[in-house]
Parts: structure tokens; sequence; C-alpha cells
């Protein structure tokens, strides 16, 4: 296998936050002797991801993604073990490894509130020492790829949200980074911007061969365009492989859809399996898949149907189930 472009080795990170009680006197004590909280939010955590390679990083609110993207960028440093970007140590910094990477926060925004973008790309060309007809070629390449070559003009605090997503992954990129870690880079986009984004981000990579590791509340993106999953949760390693192999593991069952003829009450269903959705005319059922084939049988000998359908469950759903096992 080639060298890896990122490597995680037993990476952890425990903050110490200072604790202190509410009012007058939990200040005054807050200053005389101070209670320290440890959290560990990454707890020797392994994976290697091959150059490019486009992984999805999942995992439930609170379970050390954002800390895990920030030690493989250099931002945090880990308490243990070891992280590494293209055979560099992020955390010393190094310039050669800072224009190789980016790192692309979908809640936090790099470009300057009352600019144009324009202005702010000029600053990030001359931080990454871009001579500026370069950086015109590559805003001008990048800007076509991502539809906002008419925004570039405008004050960023004018742009929609998805505009501004855009041209903050413009911002991003123009060091042409290999290495892409992405903390929600969707966030709140409606379904075209989401779209969009993905389809861009698809298009990046194939024409740069580069690495992604990304992270998502919208399984659309992961299943758009990662073939291989992470899941962490309370800072642990759970999975990782292909996504199908996810499905497989925690979820051994399929989703049979229904609608009827006629309405039948909701605890008609519950023998055959999880009710998600019954009561009216349309149902929707989880069913082992041992069992599949008799229930489906029983369904038609016992409903009168205008349609059955079987297929995976959504992948929502899988990955909500993951998260409240917790543990493989
Ligand atoms: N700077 C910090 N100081 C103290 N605790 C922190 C700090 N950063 C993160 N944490 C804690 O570490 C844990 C993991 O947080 P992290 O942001 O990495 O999770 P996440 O998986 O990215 O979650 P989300 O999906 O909500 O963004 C949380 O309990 C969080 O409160």
């Amino acid at each position: 296998m080639a060298a890896p472009a990122v490597l995680a080795e037993q990476l952890s990170k425990t903050f110490l936050v200072a604790e202190k009680d509410p009012g007058f006197a939990g200040t005054l004590r807050h200053f005389v002797r101070r209670r320290y909280r440890r959290i560990e939010a990454v707890r020797g955590v392994n994976f290697e991801i091959a150059p490019g390679e486009v992984v999805g990083f999942l995992g439930p609110n609170g379970a050390g993604k954002t800390t895990t993207l920030k030690m493989l960028t250099g931002l945090v440093q880990p308490t243990s073990g070891r992280a590494r970007v293209l055979g560099r140590d992020p955390y010393r910094r190094e310039a050669a490894l800072l224009r190789s990477l980016t790192l692309v926060m979908g809640n936090k925004q790099q470009l300057i509130w009352d600019l144009p973008v324009l202005d702010s790309l000029r600053v990030n060309a001359a931080v990454y020492e871009i001579p500026w007809a370069e950086a015109e070629r590559r805003t001008a390449e990048l800007a076509e790829m991502l539809g906002v070559a008419d925004v570039l003009r405008q004050p960023v605090r004018k742009l929609s949200l998805g505009e501004r997503m855009k041209a903050e992954l413009l911002a991003s990129l123009l060091h042409r980074p290999r290495v892409l870690f992405l903390d929600e880079p969707t966030l709140g986009l409606d379904v075209n911007a989401q779209l969009a984004v993905r389809r861009f981000l698809k298009a990046y990579r194939e024409r740069y061969g580069a690495t992604l590791l990304l992270t998502s509340h919208y399984m659309a993106d992961i299943e758009a365009l990662a073939e291989r999953v992470i899941v962490i949760h309370e800072g642990r390693l759970l999975y990782d492989g292909p996504l199908g192999g996810l499905v497989e593991r925690f979820a051994p069952f399929k989703e049979v859809r229904l609608v009827l003829a006629r309405p039948a009450a909701a605890a008609a269903f519950a023998r055959y399996g999880e009710v998600e959705e019954a009561g009216g005319l349309r149902v929707r059922l989880l069913v082992e898949k041992e069992r599949l084939t008799a229930v489906v049988a029983e369904l038609l000998a016992n409903f009168e149907l205008r349609d059955l359908s079987v297929d995976e469950p959504p992948l929502e759903e899988v990955i909500g189930r993951v998260f409240a096992k917790g543990a493989v």
C-alpha cells in the first residue's frame, strides 16, 4: 500500500476543563482551589487513509470528530498517540504541509464579512505565496466549477448561505491542497446547494487526486461521496470499513413498503416487524432479513395491496441504531 495520506495512531485528546460553582462564593472558591474535569474527547483512535480516498467520518454530537480533525490539521496537540498527514506531524505546522492541506468548517468562516470575496482571496494568495496572476487563474477555474463567478465582487455579507459556503470552499482550496478535511461542509444548506457542493468536491477530487475526510450529518453527502466510513462514538472507533458493510453489520433488516387498497390499523402489522409508519394506506416496516420471504408471502396473502417494495433501510436509520447501540 502507498504511504498513507492520513494516519492516526492511538490518537487521543483529553481536555481539562476548570469547573466553577455558581454564585459569588463559587467564584471565590474557584480562585483559591480550582477543580478540573477531564473530558476524554478522543481515546486511542487508529486509522489510515490512502492517497485519493474519500472517507466519511461519522459520529453523534460530541463523539470527537472535530477534535480529531483539529489534531490532524495541527490546531490541537494530541495528548498521546500520533497524527501524520503526508508523513508529517501536523502540529509542527511546517509550511510544506500547511500548503498541502485544508480544513473547511461549515460553522466557521474565514472570508472577511464586509469585503468582496475577491479581497479575501487576495489575502489567501499572499499567505500561501501564490502569484496573483496564478491565483486569478485558479479562482476562475474554481469559481466556474462552483458556479459562483458572479458573486466574487460582492461583499460576503450580501451572499446567500449557499453562495457563501461555495466561496469559503474556493478560498480554502486556492492553494490546491491535496488533503481536505471537511467538517460539515453542507451545514444548513438547501438541497440544491448541498448537491452543488457534493458535485464540486467530487470534481475537485477527480481533477487533483485529492484525499478527503469529511463529517456530515446529512447521510446523502456520505452516500454520494464516500466509499468508506469511519464511525466514532464517545471518542472510540466503532467501525471502519465500506459503507455497505455498515448496513450489513448494524442493520440486519430490510425496509418493506406497502400501499394498501384499504386502510388498516397499525396494530395489524406489529407481528411482521418494526412498524415505522402505518395507520393509513401507506405502511413502512423494518423486517429481519431471515424472515423477509415469509413475511412478504404473508402480507400478500393477508392484505389487498396496491404496491409492495423492499429496500435497504435508510442510512439515517442505520446510523441512528449504531449510535444508540454505542458498542460493536
Ligand atoms: N476546547 C475544548 N475544551 C474542552 N472540551 C472540549 C473542547 N473541544 C471539544 N471538547 C469536548 O470534547 C468532546 C468532543 O467534541 P467534538 O467537538 O470533537 O465532537 P464532534 O464529534 O465534533 O461533535 P459535533 O458533531 O457536535 O460537532 C465534547 O464533549 C466536547 O465538549
